[in-house]
């Protein structure tokens, strides 16, 4: 166990996996919910394409989204929490240079590492009929441009294949097997729809495999205990936080609209003082008031 501050992000997503078994991984689509996530206790941060496209943006994800988009709410998240965020770059953009870069702005970020899909660029979300994926050497070639381009050696790439859906398990399986060979370090297998595919891959698959527990998806929401159990070592919930926030959102316009009011929702509400705490307004104040107290004296 170990919570070193001086390791790199990379090192402490890797040291995470290690500790934990197997690590949650949460979805956060904004700076102040990974601070929340972050001060309940969890130990690693996801930053979603799809929360990035539906909440930033609030378009769908269908690959419209650039590497900016992401970067620009990577950045934000880096730059207020200490877990190690990973983040969903869909495809990478690009051919092998955008990958690269990609890879490197990310390691600039201050990213501990990203997944990178083998969906045609034109992408879909990854439970979602009538998905198409490029060639396993493709993919492969993905996985090396970022590999190729690491500039910090932890830095974690994770390939996720999207295979199960279009070719079946064993394209998926030869997929996994042919990125690791490739260097990636950890895999996304993705829209699994039983516990013994997990146990499939984990038993031919020497990295950690994550399962994506997203709701409303192809992926039953197995436990912890469960996906464990079969030997997955990262459990994701990309937009779980994000779905609550929403529905939360819609009841507070809605009573706002129909009462008049907004006394009946109060409670559901985080009070002013949470959220001070969330952000640290209070030792942000004092800075100010040290700062300029001899201006106030004068
Ligand atoms: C993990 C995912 O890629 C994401 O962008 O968060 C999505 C999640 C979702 O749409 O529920 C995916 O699984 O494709
Ligand atoms: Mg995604």
């Amino acid at each position: 166990m170990t919570a070193n501050q001086n390791l790199s992000p990379g090192q402490k997503l890797r040291q995470a996996v290690k500790d934990h078994a197997p690590l949650q991984v949460v979805g956060a689509v904004t700076a102040n919910s990974a601070i929340i996530a972050e001060k309940v206790g969890h130990k690693a941060l996801y930053l979603s394409g799809g929360g990035v496209a539906a909440s930033s943006l609030g378009i769908p994800d269908l690959g419209i989204t650039t590497l900016h988009d992401v970067l620009e709410d990577a950045k934000r998240i880096t730059a207020v929490t200490s877990a190690p965020l990973l983040v969903d770059v869909d495809t990478g953009w690009g051919g092998t240079f955008n990958i690269a870069r990609a890879t490197r702005e990310m390691i600039q970020a201050g990213v501990a590492g990203f997944h990178i899909e083998d969906q045609v660029m034109q992408k879909r979300c990854g439970h979602r009929p009538n998905k198409a994926i490029v060639s396993l050497s493709e993919m492969v070639d993905r996985v090396k441009s970022a590999v190729d381009a690491r500039t910090d050696a932890s830095f974690v790439i994770m390939a996720r294949t999207d295979a199960l859906a279009v070719e079946g398990m064993q394209s998926a399986i030869d997929r996994a097997m042919a990125c690791v060979e490739a260097g990636a370090d950890m895999i996304f297998p993705e829209a699994m729809n039983k516990l013994e595919q997990y146990a499939e891959f984990t038993s031919v698959i020497k990295v950690p495999v994550l399962a994506n527990i997203t709701e409303f998806g192809a992926t039953p929401l197995y436990t912890t205990a469960e996906l464990s159990a079969v030997g997955v070592q990262l459990v994701l919930y990309p937009l779980s936080a994000f779905r609550a926030m929403c529905k939360a959102a819609e009841n507070v316009y809605t009573h706002l609209l129909t009462e008049g009011t907004q006394k009946n929702v109060i409670d559901t509400m985080q009070t002013r003082m949470e959220l001070y705490d969330t952000i640290g307004y209070h030792a942000f104040e004092q800075k100010l008031d040290q700062l300029f107290a001899e201006k106030g004296a004068e």
